[in-house]
């Protein structure tokens, strides 16, 4: 048993991790906006359902504004495009020395180090897969990676207590003096989810459309070149192998691809969380704190991202009703990847 553990957004990454702790013998009180959510987590309970295990959690839980109290140790689990709105709320309640775990995709590890200090930032990468249904239902879709490091990649007490932690949910999650790297590998990943968000497709069977890999291959490439230029060494994780789009090695980005389509191939969450917000929950995505941060960073650099550049265009036009999700709109970029 742990000193408590704050969870705030308790959606489908969030969700998972505080039931699965609060299972296990953890004192696990969960933050989120979405008050008919909080008002069953806490009183019929969180029901967790899919393929990996079904099970239902009652979870203290709260709205922010309900919340008491400080915490030592607190998961941050919201989309990217809240990581401010979230901090705002979340950092009255951060004890003094305790640290937040950034649980999301993108670099909002920046965000909540220059709020709150590196020295209370732990970085964190996971890419299981998992749906918010509706107020108390999440669906677990499929086990997949898990990483926790330090910033500065220095191994310490606090990051091996948050790797215990993860281990509850995913006993493979990995320890490691690179979450940067997973980070980066996380955000070319990241990039061809986008792609396969702007169909109505499924995440496998989007990616295994042979006339649209070069797209793929592509966007893979141009977010691996801007991992170099920043100095990072991406992981591979789940079929991503960065050094493939790093180098722009056909056979090696084929047998990525072709791996990353057999992992998508087994998992109840089919569509990625960017396609649920396109096509179900009718909201903006993550694409700005994503992929827009990475065509700022090209273009800091004086490298040109013209594929993701097109694809940010494409999910805002989506976004804002202009164009329906269709392969069509990864038969515009096709022409961008000779
Ligand atoms: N789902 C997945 O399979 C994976 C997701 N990720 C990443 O994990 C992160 C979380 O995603 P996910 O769990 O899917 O998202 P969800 O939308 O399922 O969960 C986020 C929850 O946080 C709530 N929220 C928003 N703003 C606040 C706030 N200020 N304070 C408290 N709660 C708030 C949201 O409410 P509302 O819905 O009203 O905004 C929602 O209930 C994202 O960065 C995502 O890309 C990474 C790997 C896999
Ligand atoms: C699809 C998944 C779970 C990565 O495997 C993801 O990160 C997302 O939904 O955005």
């Amino acid at each position: 048993m742990t000193e408590p553990i704050l969870i705030w957004g308790a959606g489908a990454i969030g969700g998972i991790l505080g039931a699965y702790l609060a299972r296990a013998g953890h004192t696990v009180h969960m933050v989120d906006i979405v008050e008919d959510h909080v008002h069953v987590m806490r009183q019929r309970g969180l029901a967790i359902e899919g393929p990996v295990e079904a099970f239902t959690q009652v979870l203290p839980s709260s709205t922010p504004a309900e919340l008491e109290g400080r915490f030592s140790r607190i998961i941050l689990a919201v989309k990217a495009h809240h990581t401010e709105g979230a901090l705002d709320m979340l950092v009255p309640h951060l004890a003094p020395g305790g640290f937040v775990v950034s649980a999301q995709n993108g670099l909002n590890e920046i965000a909540i180090a220059e709020r709150i200090g590196p020295q209370n930032t732990v970085g964190c990468f996971v890419n299981y897969g998992a749906d918010w249904l509706e107020p108390g239902r999440i669906l677990y879709g499929n086990r997949a990676a898990v990483a926790v490091g330090e910033l500065d990649g220095r191994t310490g007490d606090r990051t091996r207590e948050v790797h215990a932690l993860l281990r509850v949910v995913e006993p493979d999650a990995v320890l490691t003096d690179n979450i940067w790297g997973y980070l980066w590998g996380k955000l070319g990943y990241g990039a061809l989810l986008f792609a396969t968000a702007l169909t109505p497709l499924s995440m496998s069977h989007a990616m295994a459309r042979p006339e649209h890999r070069p797209v793929y291959e592509a966007l893979g490439h141009e977010v691996m070149r801007l991992a170099a230029a920043q100095n990072i060494r991406p992981l591979g994780f789940n079929g991503f192998d960065p050094d493939a789009f790093l180098a722009a090695d056909r056979a090696g980005m084929a047998a990525s691809l072709d791996a990353m389509v057999e992992h998508n191939r087994h998992t109840a969450k089919t569509h990625s969380g960017i396609w649920r917000d396109l096509a179900v929950r009718k909201r903006r995505t993550e694409v700005d704190a994503q992929v827009g941060l990475l065509v700022a960073l090209g273009q800091k650099h004086g490298d040109a991202t013209p594929t993701l550049a097109r694809m940010v265009e494409l999910i805002h036009d989506i976004e804002a009703g202009r164009r329906k999700q269709s392969p069509d709109l990864v038969d515009l970029m096709v022409p961008l990847c000779s």
